[in-house]
Formats: structure tokens, sequence, C-alpha cells
């Protein structure tokens, strides 16, 4: 496989052509643009946003993308975007991995919704999914009309084939594509799998940093985005669209994956988890989770996010007197968690690379009986490495509900509540 080719930093004024000049200089709208080509503007940000949060990008191609002759609605298979369909129980739920797809499925076909809050239509909130695949598109290509889509590999090697370039991602990496850009997903190993935060707020961006300084957390120049690649591939094609909740389909006679140059800050980009600077106490206590913010997607009102997207790398743990593991909590956030490769430091067993687990607002959770056996017993004195573990969550300010889908499928671990059983009642009133 030949590496591809990135430009970095995140939200960047990038620039960038696959034909020498085919970007106008000093101007996004010359009369006739080089080549013949058509130049086209995507925002996905009002257009009045204030500066730092504004985001668009010209596009110079082939055809615009108006090109196509009217949508018609297909069925969406077990994508959701509406989470009322079973009462939402407060209980913790937990799933194993889903079984790999039997039939012939690609990337748009393979996405199951578990669950998610807000809509499109109220333009907050998010959509989770799992996706599974053994096909490629081919001549398929997909946007989301509804929001932007944060995939988490966790099975497999992947290719987007994206308007604005090429993006190749392996487990461990995460992909954003924004809203409305078009895209084909093929598999480069044999079966792909993993999840989808779609959402449908205020775009992700790397949180503020506070007394953590400059540096730290996600690095602005870890984030990749692709130069430009285009197909001038005049064939019959399939586009489909994710339009408030349903699918649309139309047939293009050409890909429309045909963007020769492009300058802006409204691109796909991907990010390494590997590279996450991974912050924690030194002294003592286990901090809060938001220590692992990698992207947030902000809301009406501040530092309370519609999403908080977190990761839980390898780390050392070297807290002395301290309860290591993540504590016994309820919050007023939601978290849905994945696990994208390893062992999770809370849970023992049970919670699979490739499995979810949902805490919806309020419900009691933290570590497994079993680790809190371990880590009451630790000795704090030494440090300890959190090896072979890579787990995200998806935090939200809504609750998050689960589809009829999540609870009714075989995955649902209907025994997740005993890993608590096991926590003894252990007071001792007349010794302290
Ligand atoms: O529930 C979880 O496992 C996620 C989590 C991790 C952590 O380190 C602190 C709080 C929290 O919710
Ligand atoms: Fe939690």
């Amino acid at each position: 496989m030949e590496k591809l080719a990135y430009q970095t930093g995140f939200g960047n004024e990038f620039a960038t052509e696959a034909l020498p000049g085919a970007l106008p200089v000093g101007r996004n709208s010359p009369q006739r643009p080089a080549y013949g080509l058509y130049a086209e503007q995507i925002s996905g940000t009002a257009f009045t946003a204030p500066r730092a949060e504004n985001r668009r990008s010209w596009t110079y191609r082939i055809r615009p993308a108006v090109a196509h002759p009217p949508f018609e609605r297909i069925d969406a298979g077990l994508i959701r975007s509406r989470f009322d369909e079973v009462p939402t129980p407060p209980n913790q739920l937990r799933w194993d991995p889903p079984p790999p797809p039997v039939e012939p499925t690609d990337f748009v076909q393979g996405l199951v919704t578990m669950g998610g809050n807000g809509g499109p239509e109220a333009q907050a909130g998010c959509a989770i999914h799992l996706y599974a695949a053994n096909q490629a598109m081919g001549n398929r290509y997909f946007y989301n009309a509804d929001g932007e889509m944060l995939i988490v590999p966790q099975r497999g090697r992947v290719r987007f084939a994206t308007e604005f370039g090429l993006i190749d991602a392996e487990p461990r990496e995460i992909v954003v594509i924004p809203r409305g850009v078009r895209f084909r997903v093929e598999p480069l190993d044999g079966v792909i799998g993993g999840y989808v935060c779609e959402n449908f707020g205020a775009l992700f961006r790397l949180p503020d940093l506070g007394p953590i300084g400059a540096n730290g957390l996600a690095n602005p120049r870890d984030f990749q985005t692709p130069v430009a690649w285009y197909e001038d591939r005049d064939e019959p094609a399939e586009l489909v669209a994710k339009f408030l909740g349903n699918l649309w389909s139309t047939r293009i006679g050409h890909s429309p994956l045909d963007v020769v140059a492009w300058h802006g800050n409204y691109a796909p980009y991907k990010y390494d988890l590997r590279r996450f600077n991974t912050i924690g106490s030194i002294s003592f206590d286990h901090p809060d989770p938001s220590i692992f913010l990698v992207l947030q997607s902000v809301s009406d009102t501040p530092g309370v996010d519609n999403i908080d997207f977190v990761c839980f790398p390898p780390r050392w743990l070297v807290a002395e007197d301290t309860f290591r593991p993540p504590w016994f909590h309820r919050n007023v956030a939601s978290e849905f968690m994945g696990l994208i490769h390893g062992v999770y430091d809370a849970k023992q067993e049970g919670f699979m690379p490739g499995g979810c687990s949902l805490h919806n607002c309020m419900s009691g959770h933290g570590p497994d009986a079993e680790t809190v056996e371990k880590a009451s017993a630790a000795d704090t004195s030494k440090p300890q490495p959190v090896t072979d573990t890579m787990a995200f969550m998806v935090e939200t300010r809504a609750v998050i509900r689960p589809t009829r889908f999540a609870i009714e499928t075989a995955q649902l671990q209907h025994e997740y509540f005993r890993c608590w059983e096991g926590l003894r009642k252990r007071f001792t009133p007349d010794r302290p």
C-alpha cells in the first residue's frame, strides 16, 4: 500500500492542487478557472460565524455538485436519527462486539445505529452507529447533510476516498468527514468494523487547554488532511445522501470525487490517538476524565458540551495512596464507550474490543468488583503502567437513547449488572 501524503494542522487554511495551476491565486471565483474547472464553495458554518469558528472551502471541480437528477428515498436499514423508538432504561448497558457481516455489505449498508440524542433538525446532539463491512462501495458515494461523522476504526484498515482527497486509517486512528462532503469507503483488509459518532451540533474543535498551557492533549500538528486528488470517471454511479434522518439516492454518470484543487479550512482529517499527550495526576487522586478530551462539540452553554470525544490511551499510574482506576460515579453527562484495543482499566472482563457500553445520566457505574479488589490491594508506592489499551468515550450533555435494535440485539449483555454483584460490604464501624 502506497503511503499517502497529508497536510498537517487542525483547521488550517489549506491549499492544494493535483494539477499545476489548478488553484486560482488571489481570488476564489475567476471568470474561467484553469483546465475548464468549475469553482464551488462548501460552507460548514454560517457565513457570518466569527472568524475563529468560520469554516468553508473552495473547490475546483470537473462538474459542480448540482449535476444530478432528483434524489429518491431509499430504505435506511438500521440507521436512525430519531431516538424515541423505545423507552430509555436507566440501566447500565453493555454489548458484545457485533458479528462480522455474512452477506456482501459496504460501509453504508453496514451502518447500525445504537443510540443518540437531539437530531439533525435541532442541529444538536449526536447519533452513535457501528459500522461493519466486507465490500468496497465501488461506484456508490455517500454524503451526510445531517452532521459530520467521526469514524473510529476498530477492525481493519480502511480507505476514505473523498472530494478533498484520500485518507487511509487503521485502528487507533480516527477520521472526521465534515457534513456534506462526498466520499466512498474501501476496506483495505477483508472485514472492517468500528464506531461512528455523528455530530448534529457545532463542528468538532480542539478544546482550550487552560492551565495545561500551550501544548498537550491532542496537539494541532498531528491532525492530517488530504492533498487534492481526483478521478475523472464517466461511468454510472450512485450518490446516496443522508438528509433529515432518511437516505436518498440518485444516479449520476460520473464520480463526484472530481475536485482537482481546493483551498480552505473545511475538509476531512485524521488523527492518531497514539499521539495523544496523556496528562494525569503525579500526586494523588484519579482526575476527572476531561483530561482525556480529544475533540469537543460545544453547545450554547459555555463549558457544557454537546459532545466530548475522549480517549483512554496507555499511560502510567503513579498517584500514591490512591484508588487508581476510575472511581465509582454518577454523572449529569451520559457516557457511551467503545474499546478499540486491548483491555480497559476499569473492567477486568466483559468489555471486549469492538464492544460498547452505555452509562446514562445519573446511572451509577465504575470499576467492576474484580478491579476493585485488585486496586484496593495494589502497592501504590510503585508506578504502574497501563499498557495495551485504547478505549474511547462519547460523553454528551443529553441522555443517549438506545435504538430498538440496541435493546433487542442478541449482543446486549443482560447479565452486565452482575459485574458489580461481588462488591462486598466492607464497613467496619468499630475499626477505622
Ligand atoms: O466510566 C468510565 O469508565 C469512564 C470514566 C473514566 C474515568 O477515568 C473517569 C470517569 C469516567 O466516567
Ligand atoms: Fe463513567
